[in-house]
């Protein structure tokens, strides 16, 4: 880059027709404040060191997307073709030997009818689900390879985030993860500006993505995938959804992208003639197949020489998608008349002495395809795509990524648990259970009543909190599963940032109603046993939110996630011995192992009769020692032989504590290895 002068220095960004206007501010050697100023006039001003800037735009070299012949096959179980069917799996041809080659600086438009392939062509173009594709796919000269993820960005249909979070932290969480370690924290909120600005959403910058408008969203998804500086941009419908206004402003933006040198590819439904013409190429699909690729403004042309005609005044983009939309054989033709075309085309341009045989001249409308070999070898930004061995895969190190994972994690648990209603049912309840057990006296006929107090402590935030978790991924997986197919972040790093930020607002609220109900019922004056009691609670309330993340990940259906769930408590709750005092031998044997609102129960119970308490004798019901001596007293150790709580206080708390880590590992691991979807194209 060449050193910046005061004013109007040109700086090769790597980006064509981007002038970088910098004035270097007084006493600031570090920081430059640049007017960036797009061909359409508009103006961004950022503030990115130099430094910065250049890093930026090495992380975007031009790319020519190529493609040749390529296809997709799925099998796809056959009953969903034909119940009949014998066979346990149809072949689908998804994708038909689709070919074409899209440069920097050009935005091309897939359409079809709906189920065209116009999705599973960006897929894999994109380097995404990429099983049973065949053909070619360059990246200028090289082939996909997952380390140039990167480069390309994908904007998925549904603008998925979480949506508690303002734009503006949407957008800070994810410069922070995705930028690399090289850039400066300054420069990449200085980026979040700068593309909160190109996308024209500073209004809404502070408002959480949940109250903002379909066509915002929209940018808000946008941005997200632009703030690495990608070079290729795939975007699936951008515009559904979106009124024709907010349509044609996501255009403009997209337009500055391509003026910036990116690649834009886009699938597009319905659009308006405006958008359709200022695309600057068409492909037009139908089942798979393509059947025109050129320039907008020739489709019509083409279509004519085969003798249908839009009538006019009409919206060629609806008269392009009546046409693909018409019976099987008018597709069929369309679909041949294409083959026929670029081969008349491809004959031509090889040799100028064969004449086409057709009675048309229809291949003249017709971008040429690229050849197999005709990777764009000769671009002069040719540079290695992938980065060299030494370059991690992550843009930053595990312990940053926990670090922004666990902050984002906070405010969104924060936000979503620390509410007014969480907090007055936390209070309520602890007020409730210390007036119904108000003052219990330490006497004999307490017993039963400062067990159930146990029992019911041991299980209501427990199963609280499960329920939550159950919830948990089944929500946030879909959001998770999009960040890292962009290779945001490990997945270890999220498990592990999400763990330790939720588990203090988990325990919150469980510690305050435990500070209320203890106290109000008289369990024990002994302070230490309070704390000890707060530990088993909280152990219990751990325990059971992983065995509820655990079900939630591993579950791939919510509603067979909440069943299992709800039979599993039930039975672990049944063979913990808590209704039925004689479960048969075969089934309270293992069943008491298994429980673990016995293991915290019974340490509570041992807990709350320690301390050497006297208590009051009254009809020797639950104590021997009182049978002959109804008025006398008895120390509080001796209620427990109403009990069978044989296990000691320490081997209750290991175990839970086992229990709680195979729990969690088996959440992250169902995590890992269970996908949402089954890998739709
Ligand atoms: N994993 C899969 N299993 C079965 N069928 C699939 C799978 N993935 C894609 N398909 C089918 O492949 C065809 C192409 O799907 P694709 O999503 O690419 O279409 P599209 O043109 O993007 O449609 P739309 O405009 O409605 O989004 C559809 O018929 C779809 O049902």
């Amino acid at each position: 880059m060449p050193p910046l002068q005061d004013n109007n220095v040109q700086v090769n960004t790597g980006v064509d027709n981007v002038d970088l206007q910098g004035t270097m501010p007084s006493g600031d050697k570090t920081h430059t404040k640049y007017i960036i100023e797009m061909r359409g006039g508009d103006t961004v001003q950022v503030q990115l060191s130099v430094d910065g800037a250049q890093a930026l735009a090495e992380l975007s070299p031009r790319i020519t997307v190529t493609f040749h012949n390529v296809s997709k096959v799925i099998n796809v179980p056959a009953k969903m073709i034909d119940p009949s069917s014998k066979k346990r799996f149809i072949e689908r041809k998804l994708l038909d030997q689709v070919s074409g080659q899209i440069h920097p600086g050009q935005i091309v438009a897939l359409m079809g009818p709906s189920g065209c392939g116009k999705t599973t062509l960006l897929n894999t173009l994109a380097g995404r689900a990429l099983s049973g594709v065949t053909g070619d796919i360059w990246f200028n000269n090289q082939r996909y390879d997952k380390s140039m993820k990167r480069k390309l960005a994908y904007v998925l249909q549904q603008d998925i985030f979480f949506e508690q979070l303002t734009v503006k932290q949407q957008l800070t969480y994810t410069a922070l993860l995705r930028l690399p370690n090289h850039l400066s924290k300054q420069d990449k909120l200085a980026q979040v500006e700068q593309i909160i600005d190109q996308l024209r959403i500073r209004k809404c910058a502070n408002t959480p993505i949940m109250l903002i408008s379909g066509g915002e969203k929209k940018r808000v998804n946008i941005g997200t995938e632009l703030l690495t500086n990608p070079s290729v941009i795939f975007l699936d419908e951008p515009t559904s959804g979106l009124d024709s206004t907010s349509a044609v402003a996501l255009m403009d933006v997209l337009r500055d992208l391509a003026i910036q040198g990116k690649t834009i590819i886009t699938s597009i439904h319905q659009p308006s003639s405006q958008i359709f013409q200022s695309f600057d190429q068409l492909i037009l699909l139908a089942d798979g197949k393509t059947i025109f690729m050129g320039k907008p403004s020739d489709a019509l042309l083409y279509f004519a020489t085969m003798g249908h005609r839009s009538p006019p005044q009409y919206n060629p983009a609806d008269y392009v998608m009546d046409l693909v939309n018409q019976d099987m054989t008018i597709r069929e033709q369309l679909k041949d008349a294409y083959l026929t075309n670029k081969l008349v085309g491809h004959v031509k341009s090889v040799s100028n002495q064969v004449q086409s045989q057709t009675s048309t001249n229809a291949h003249q409308y017709l971008i040429p395809e690229p050849s197999g070999h005709e990777a764009d070898l000769t671009n002069p930004d040719n540079v290695n795509l992938i980065p060299t061995k030494h370059e991690s895969k992550w843009p930053i190190g595990f312990l940053p990524q926990m670090m922004i994972l666990f902050k984002r994690a906070f405010v969104l648990t924060g936000r979503s648990q620390f509410t007014i209603l969480n907090f007055v049912q936390a209070l309520g309840l602890a007020v409730v259970s210390g007036l119904c057990w108000l003052r219990m006296e330490f006497a004999e006929n307490t017993i039963p009543d400062r067990s159930s107090f146990m029992f019911f402590l041991m299980t209501f935030w427990p199963l609280h909190t499960m329920m939550h978790g159950l919830l948990s991924f089944p929500f946030e997986r879909v959001i998770i599963e999009k960040e890292r197919a962009s290779g945001s972040y490990r997945l270890s790093s999220y498990f592990a940032a999400k763990s330790l930020a939720e588990a203090p607002v988990k325990l919150v609220l469980p510690t305050l109603f435990l500070i209320i109900a203890y106290w109000m019922a008289n369990i024990n004056s002994n302070f230490g046993i309070f704390l000890a009691v707060l530990a088993f609670q909280l152990m219990a309330v751990l325990v059971a939110e992983s065995l509820g993340l655990l079900l939630g990940a591993a579950l791939k259906n919510l509603q067979h996630a909440i069943t299992v769930a709800t039979v599993l408590l039930m039975s672990l709750m049944l063979v913990g011995g808590f209704f039925v005092r004689n479960l048969p031998h075969w089934l309270g044997v293992w069943g008491k192992w298994l429980s673990f609102f016995k293991y915290a129960y019974n340490a509570c119970l041992q807990l709350q009769f320690k301390g050497g308490q006297i208590y009051q004798c009254v009809d020797g019901s639950y104590v021997s020692s009182c049978r002959n001596n109804p008025n006398g007293t008895f120390m509080s150790h001796e209620a427990l032989e109403f009990f069978d709580s044989g296990i000691s206080i320490g081997f209750n708390f290991l175990v839970l504590f086992g229990m709680f880590v195979v729990f969690r590992t088996l959440a992250y691991l169902s995590l890992r290895f269970v996908k949402n979807h089954s890998g739709r194209s």
